[in-house]
Formats: C-alpha cells, structure tokens, sequence
C-alpha cells in the first residue's frame, strides 16, 4: 500500500486497518483522520504523536492503561489483540520459564500499585532480559518520568505498526 492508497481509503476502511496502531485507542487514528492527504508514512506518524502530545496527563495514563501487561493472563488465555500476541512473542513471552512468568507478573503488579498504569515498553526492540532489566530500573522513577518514558514506547509500537501495515508488501512503497 502506498500513501496514495492510504489517502484513497474511506473513513471506515481506514480505521478497519488503522484502528489499532495505538492498543485499543482507534479514537487516535479517527482524530487524525482529518489531516488528509498525508504526505508520507512520517507525516501520519508525526500527527499521531502531536495528538498523543495534546493529551492532558489523565489521557496519556488512559493510553497506557490500554496496553495488556506482557506475558499477562492475556497471553495466557489467547485474548490478545494480534499485534500484541506477535510483539510478545517476538520478545519471547510465549516462551517463559514458569518462574519467569512469576517473577514479571509480580513486578507487573509492583509497577501498577505504584504507578496507576502497566508497564509499557516496545516488545519488538527489546529482548526479555532487556525488559526485565528495564521493568526493574523504571520503578525506581516518578510518576512523571515515567508517564513520559511509556508514551515514547507507546509511539514507537506505533511507529512498527503502522510501517507493519503500510510497508509489507514493498520495502520501495512510501
Ligand atoms: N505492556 C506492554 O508494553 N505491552 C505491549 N508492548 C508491546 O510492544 N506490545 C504490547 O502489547
């Protein structure tokens, strides 16, 4: 798909393949549905971050809060989207040690009392040892630092799922 062919698509059909290129928020692809025609895959990008910027602090934290944990009950149990199932398993989750698997669910649950929101962290970019070092590191941060720290990786998932589904086809396009 090209940006000519994003640009073509219906508001519906857009959002059938973009809505999830934020977890669970298609209201972010339907906000920025407006800035048609998008120049590149960048500019779409670029507007999605100045939404996500415009956000008040209670936004952001809803953002984060509608990320599943990794390796939750979630994947688990199958009830994944599919582009968290193949984040998680790319980083490995699907493949823990059952003392792994306790280990990272308590810190979850150490994170969110803390925090108010999960974890959030780009799986693709990260190994598992990576994220467990990581996941240990940022609970020693603040509220704030980490807001911010987390809706980075929130745009950077972003970023590899929209390139997902813009680009599969042709490395050339866009
Ligand atoms: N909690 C969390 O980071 N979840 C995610 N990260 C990612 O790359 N995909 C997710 O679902």
């Amino acid at each position: 798909m090209d940006i000519n062919a994003v640009n073509a698509l219906s508001y519906e059909d857009f959002l059938e393949i973009f809505g999830n290129v934020v977890e669970k928020c298609p209201i972010i692809p339907a906000a920025v549905w407006i800035h048609r025609p998008f120049t590149s895959l960048a500019d779409i990008e670029a507007h999605i971050s100045d939404f996500i910027n415009s956000l008040p602090e209670s936004g952001k934290e809803g953002i984060l809060r509608c990320h599943p944990d990794l390796a939750g009950r979630e994947l688990q149990s199958g009830a994944l989207t599919r582009d968290s199932q193949e984040e998680q398993c790319a980083a490995g989750f699907t493949d823990l040690q059952p003392a792994e698997v306790s280990r990272l669910r308590s810190l979850n649950t150490e994170y969110k009392e803390r925090f108010g929101f999960p974890f959030v962290i780009c799986a693709r970019l990260n190994t598992k040892r990576d994220i467990m070092r990581e996941l240990l590191r940022c609970l020693g941060n603040d509220r704030a630092a980490e807001r911010e720290r987390a809706v980075g990786e929130v745009k950077k998932i972003c970023a590899l799922r929209l390139r997902n589904l813009v680009l599969t086809d042709s490395a050339h396009k866009l």
